[in-house]
This record gives C-alpha cells, structure tokens and sequence, in this order.
C-alpha cells in the first residue's frame, strides 16, 4: 500500500489541516502519516490562537519516518516560520525526496495569517525549489508573485513567474476568482492545462486547499502522471464541496468519501 505523509498543522475543528489531509489519504485508500508542524486553535468561524512546534521536533519527527518508512508522497502545508521551513527544506534534502506536493498555505479562510509575514521569502528560497508541484491560491500567488491577480490572463502569468523559483509544475486554483466555473491552471514550463468544474453555490470551503493538495499527493503516491493524478484530485475536490455541510457558524468543512468514485 502506498504511504503519504503530511507535513502540516493542526485544525482542532477538523476541517483543513493535517485533520483534512489525512481523511483525504483514507479516502484514497493509502496509508496516512503525519508530521504536525503547529497546533492551531480553530472553528468554522476562526483561528484563534496558534502555537509553533519546535523545529528541532519537526526535524525528530520526519527523521523517524523516513529511517524505518518509504515514503510515496509527501504534502506539505502550514509551516508559518522561518526555521520550521529551513528545518523541513534540509531533511526533505537529506533523504532526497522528490514526490512534494507543496500547498504555499498563508492565510485561512477567515483572515488569520498562518505564514508568518518574514517567512514568505523563506518559502520562495528553500522549499518552493523542492516541490514537484506547488498549489497556490489566487492571494497566495500574488504574495509569492507580487503581482495582482483578476483574470486567467494573469494567473498564467503568475504560473510562469513561480515555475521560475524551480517547481516541477505549477497548479494556480482559481476558486477565488468569482466566475461561474471554478478553474485551476496547470503549468509544465511549456504548456498550460486547465481543469474547470462548475462552481458550487456553497459557503463551505474550509479545507478545500488542503483536500486538494492532499488528493494530489495520494494520486502522484499511487503512480499516476502529474496530469491524471490533478484531474482525478480535481474531481474528489468537486465531490467533497458538493458534500459540503453546515457545522458550526461559520465557513463549514468538505466531506471525505470513501469508495468516493462509486458513490
Ligand atoms: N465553490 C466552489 N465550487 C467548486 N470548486 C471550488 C469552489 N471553491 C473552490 N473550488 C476548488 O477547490 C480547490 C481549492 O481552491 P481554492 O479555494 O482556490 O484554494 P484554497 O482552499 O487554498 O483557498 C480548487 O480546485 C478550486 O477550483
Ligand atoms: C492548520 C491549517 N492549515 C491550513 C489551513 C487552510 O485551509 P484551507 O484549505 O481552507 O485553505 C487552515 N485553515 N488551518
């Protein structure tokens, strides 16, 4: 059986975060592990306290993985500071893996900064060079671009401006631009490919990002080709916003399908 790990930080309210990728991995069928990068105190409506977790514990507990696991896949998420980045870019190096899939997350849904403002450059220097494909949003592209985004003519822009900081692949979500499909762009360095799906009229998307890049790296874990392994991600994405529910006051979570394709 395929094993993913998650790199990433804690949704107390189960939405987004290590709780979201490691339902996502269940649902694929692929055994899921985790390295817990911070512990955020969380709900629908907001994140309200954040505590980091040491570095020299993140580096322990990869370390612990890789020595005695082969690891199919890796998604990584939250990593809010300078050092935890360092810290993940350096051992990641050490056991020289390749299958990342890296989701550049900075800021929730509801306005919480969880990439520390110093750390950005970090991310650009160190980890972004690591990634087989990165999955910025549309903020999160322009953070890491410096450039606005509104149309699909500026997303493959941006796509070109972060192939350049040396992805494998660029994939630019397009969910919050405000059209009537929901589109993300792919970019190989020559060409782009664009996965469009009708936008679901819902408010909850807590914890599509992480679903998506998590799908992504279960996907690339079980073999598939970067093309095959986004579509396919890209239709448990849609399944699991369609599914969606209203738990809490605020921004509700997806839902994880098992035996999702025969649903
Ligand atoms: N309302 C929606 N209906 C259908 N797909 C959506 C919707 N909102 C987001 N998506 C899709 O969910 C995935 C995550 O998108 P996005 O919201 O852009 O990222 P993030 O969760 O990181 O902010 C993308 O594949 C995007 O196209
Ligand atoms: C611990 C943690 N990690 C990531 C997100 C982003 O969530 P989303 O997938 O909704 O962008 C979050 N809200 N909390």
């Amino acid at each position: 059986m395929e094993r993913l790990l998650t790199i990433a930080g804690s949704d107390s309210s189960g939405g987004a975060g290590i709780q979201a990728d490691l339902k996502t991995f269940s649902a694929h069928e692929v055994f899921g592990m985790s390295v817990i990068t911070a512990v955020t105190a969380q709900n629908t409506q907001g994140v309200f306290a954040v505590q980091d977790i040491d570095p020299g514990i993140i580096k322990k507990q990869i370390e612990a993985i890789y020595d005695d696991i082969l690891v199919s896949a890796v998604k990584i998420g939250m990593v809010s500071q300078v050092e935890t980045i360092k810290t993940i870019a350096d051992t990641l190096k050490h056991y020289n893996e390749q299958n990342i899939v890296l989701d550049p997350v900075m800021i929730s849904k509801s306005g919480y900064d969880l990439l520390q403002p110093d750390a950005k450059e970090a991310l650009i220097e160190h980890l972004i060079p690591l990634a087989r494909v990165i999955t910025p949003n549309i903020p999160e592209a322009e953070v890491i671009t410096g450039r606005s985004i509104k149309t699909v003519v500026e997303m493959k822009e941006a796509a070109k401006m972060i192939f350049e900081m040396g992805p494998s692949y660029v994939l630019v979500k397009g969910g919050h631009l405000e059209e009537e499909d929901s589109t993300d762009l792919l970019y190989d360095g020559t060409d782009f490919y664009f996965y469009t799906s009708k936008r679901v009229p819902t408010k909850n998307t807590h914890g599509t990002g992480c679903t998506l890049s998590s799908a992504i790296a279960a996907n690339l874990g079980k073999g598939q080709e970067i093309r095959d392994a986004i579509k396919n991600a890209k239709d448990y994405i849609q399944m699991a916003i369609e599914h969606s529910f209203s738990i809490g006051k605020g921004v509700g979570p997806v839902h994880h399908f098992h035996n999702w394709y025969k649903a």
